[in-house]
């Protein structure tokens, strides 16, 4: 799957960039999200900053994931605008600086939009296989704030190829609310 994504055209990224963007802007919790997590695209993923831009200009705040510096595979988020200064991690993927105030907890995101390399239509995800998402968002299976309907959204951005039947589920791995592709919202819990 990542090799099928890493051989996509600048066209096709480009194409698949703009129709995900149509439907994460389509979607009910775009409206309702002020702050909304997210990621710049590696390894061919979709990539979500024709997104981004709409998000800054709806006067939304978007944050990245960092590395945690001490805590192993658990991640950060910090605000990222167009004066954030960047720097690439250990993976070669550009993060903030953690030199500034602008940390968020991750249990007071609206919104998640995690990377994946593939997924099913009941919400499964698989990752790059470090366990940092299942690990930054375990506090969500334990969620007060469900009942209140103030949960954290959290969904998946792919190419509408990664679909697979079937992910076989581990018990620290965290389902998705849904999951956003260049062709449709799937709605999975
Ligand atoms: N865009 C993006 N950002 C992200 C993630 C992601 O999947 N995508 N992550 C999601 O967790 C975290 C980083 N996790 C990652 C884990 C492995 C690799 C990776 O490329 N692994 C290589 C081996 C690299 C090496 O060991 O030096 C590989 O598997 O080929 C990248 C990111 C946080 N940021
Ligand atoms: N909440 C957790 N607590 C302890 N270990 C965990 C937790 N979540 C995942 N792990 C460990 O992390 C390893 C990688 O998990 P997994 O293969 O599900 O990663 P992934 O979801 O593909 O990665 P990523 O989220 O980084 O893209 C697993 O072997 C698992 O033991």
């Amino acid at each position: 799957m990542r090799k099928k994504r890493r051989s996509l055209s600048p066209f096709q990224q480009k194409n698949a960039a703009q129709k995900l963007t149509s439907t994460l802007t389509l979607s009910p919790f775009f409206s309702r999200s002020k702050h909304v997590a997210i990621y710049l695209a590696n390894d061919g993923e979709i990539d979500p900053s024709v997104f981004i831009t709409k998000l800054w200009k709806s006067n939304k705040h978007c944050y990245l994931p960092v590395l945690h510096p001490t805590k192993k595979n658990h991640l950060w988020f910090y605000r990222y605008n167009q004066k954030t200064p960047l720097k690439k991690n250990r993976f070669g993927i550009l993060e903030p600086l953690i030199n500034n105030k602008s940390r968020i907890s991750p249990w007071a995101l609206n919104l998640v939009l995690f990377p994946l390399v593939a997924f099913d239509s009941q919400g499964g995800r698989l990752g790059m296989g470090g366990g940092f998402y299942d690990r930054t968002f375990e506090f969500t299976r334990k969620d007060k704030a469900s009942a209140l309907g103030k949960r954290t959204q959290l969904y998946g951005l792919a190419h509408h190829f990664q679909e697979v039947a079937s992910i076989p589920l581990e018990q620290w791995d965290i389902p998705l609310h849904g999951i956003a592709t260049d062709k449709q919202l799937f709605i999975t819990h």
